[in-house]
C-alpha cells in the first residue's frame, strides 16, 4: 500500500515536471542554487572578507522565518556583488526553470548600485541580460510583453525546426522597500529606457515591514503614465491600510494576498487583480499557518486568476513543479485534470478577455 502511494506521488511529481509552465514570481537572487552561493562563500572565505564556517549552516539552513529570509538576503547580496557573478547566477537561474519546462519565465531583480564594485542600476541590468545571452543548451526568447494573457506564442513552432529547447524570459526591474521616492524613480525610468531590451514592468517588494508605501507611490503613478505593466507584494504582513491603498491603484497583479481585511478581500475578488500565489513561502515565513487553510482554494474556487509560483526556490528550496504537485496534493490531489485546470487557469482567463 505504502509502496503504491510512493509510486503515485512519483508519478504526480513527474507530470509535474513535464507539463509546460509558466513562471511570473520568481526573485533572482532568492533562486541562486545552494551550490553556487557555497562556491562563492568559501570563495569569499579564501579572500578573507567573510568567515565561511559562520554562512555555510545559514546557507543550508531549511526552515526559515520572515526575518530570518531577509538576513539570509542581505548575506547573498555580498555573495553576489559583481558583474560576472550576476551573470552566473542570472544564467544558472534560467537553465534551472527550463530544465523542469517553464516555458515562460518573468524573472524579477532589484537593480543595485555598488561603487566599490564600478556598478551602476545600468550596469547590474546589464549584467543580468547578458546572463540571459549566455544561457547554454535553451534558446532563450526575450520578451517585453508583461503577462496579461498575451503569451500565445509560448507553443508556437521553434524557428528551423530546432528540437532545441525554449523559454520565453521577462524581466521585471524591483523596487526594494528600502529605497527613497528618488531611488524608486530611477530604477523606473531604467526601465521605460531599456523596455526594448525585453524588461516586462516593475515590481515593488523587499522587507514587508519597511517602508511607506507613500515613498515608492509617485515613482509607480509614474511608471503606468508611461504605460508600464506593474505588480505589488501585497499584504504579506498585517498592515490593511497599505493593502486598500494598493488596492486603490489597481496594479496589473500582485503578489501573495496573505493578510487581507474581508472589505479588501471583497474588493480584490471583484476586481479580477490576478494574484501570484506562492504557497511554500507563504507557510515557510508563518505569512500562513498551513496549506490547507492557504487561501488558494478560495480564489481557485471563484476563479479569480491566479498562478502558482515559487517566490524563492532557492531560499525556499522548492521548485515550480514541487509547487504544483503541493497544489494538487493539498487541493485537487490525486485528479490529474483538476491540476491542469489550476495550472493553466490564468492563461485561459486572461485570454478570454
Ligand atoms: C519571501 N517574500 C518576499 N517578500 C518581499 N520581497 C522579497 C521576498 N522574497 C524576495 N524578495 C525581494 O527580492 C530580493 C532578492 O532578489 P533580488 O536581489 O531582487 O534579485 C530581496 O532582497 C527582496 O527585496
Ligand atoms: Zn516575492
Amino acid at each position: 500500500m505504502q509502496k503504491e502511494k510512493k509510486r503515485e506521488v512519483e508519478e504526480m511529481m513527474e507530470w509535474c515536471v513535464s507539463m509546460p509552465k509558466v513562471e511570473l514570481h520568481a526573485h533572482l537572487n532568492g533562486s541562486v542554487r545552494d551550490s553556487t552561493l557555497l562556491e562563492l562563500a568559501r570563495d569569499l572565505g579564501e579572500k578573507g572578507i567573510i568567515e565561511f564556517a559562520d554562512v555555510e549552516h545559514v546557507i543550508l539552513k531549511n526552515d526559515r522565518s520572515l526575518v530570518e529570509v531577509f538576513k539570509l538576503f542581505d548575506l547573498i547580496h555580498i555573495l553576489t556583488t559583481d558583474h560576472s557573478t550576476v551573470t552566473r547566477i542570472t544564467r544558472e537561474v534560467v537553465e534551472d526553470f527550463a530544465a523542469e519546462n517553464v516555458v515562460y519565465l518573468e524573472l524579477r531583480t532589484t537593480p543595485k548600485r555598488n561603487e566599490l564594485k564600478g556598478m551602476s542600476k545600468r550596469s547590474y541590468v546589464d549584467a543580468v541580460l547578458l546572463g540571459l545571452r549566455s544561457v547554454e543548451h535553451v534558446d532563450v526568447v526575450l520578451t517585453n510583453a508583461f503577462s496579461n494573457g498575451k503569451i500565445s506564442a509560448v507553443s508556437s513552432p521553434a524557428k528551423n525546426g530546432s528540437t532545441r529547447k525554449r523559454i520565453y524570459v521577462g524581466l521585471l526591474l524591483s523596487i526594494d522597500r528600502r529605497e527613497t521616492t528618488a531611488s524608486a524613480m530611477e530604477t523606473v525610468k531604467l526601465a521605460l529606457e531599456m523596455r526594448e531590451l525585453g524588461i516586462v514592468g516593475i515590481d515593488l517588494s523587499g522587507d514587508p515591514r519597511l517602508g511607506n508605501w507613500s515613498t515608492f507611490l509617485p515613482a509607480l503613478e509614474f511608471a503606468r503614465e508611461q504605460g508600464q505593466f506593474i505588480t505589488l507584494h501585497c499584504g504579506e504582513v498585517y498592515n490593511p491600510d497599505e493593502v486598500r491603498a494598493m488596492l486603490d491603484f489597481s496594479p496589473h497583479r500582485i503578489g501573495h494576498a496573505c493578510l487581507f481585511e474581508d472589505d479588501a478581500w471583497t474588493k480584490l475578488k471583484s476586481s479580477k487583480i490576478p494574484v501570484e500565489i506562492c504557497l511554500t513561502s507563504n507557510v515557510r515565513t508563518e505569512t500562513i499557518t498551513s496549506y490547507d487553510v492557504h487561501h488558494f482554494a478560495d480564489l481557485h474556487e471563484a476563479k479569480h486568476p491566479i498562478v502558482v509560483c515559487t517566490d524563492d526556490s532557492g531560499v525556499f528550496s522548492t521548485s515550480l513543479s514541487d509547487e504544483y504537485r503541493l497544489a494538487a496534493s493539498t487541493f485537487g490531489h490525486p485528479h490529474a485534470p483538476k491540476l491542469k485546470e489550476i495550472t493553466f487557469f490564468y492563461i485561459t482567463d486572461c485570454n478570454a478577455e
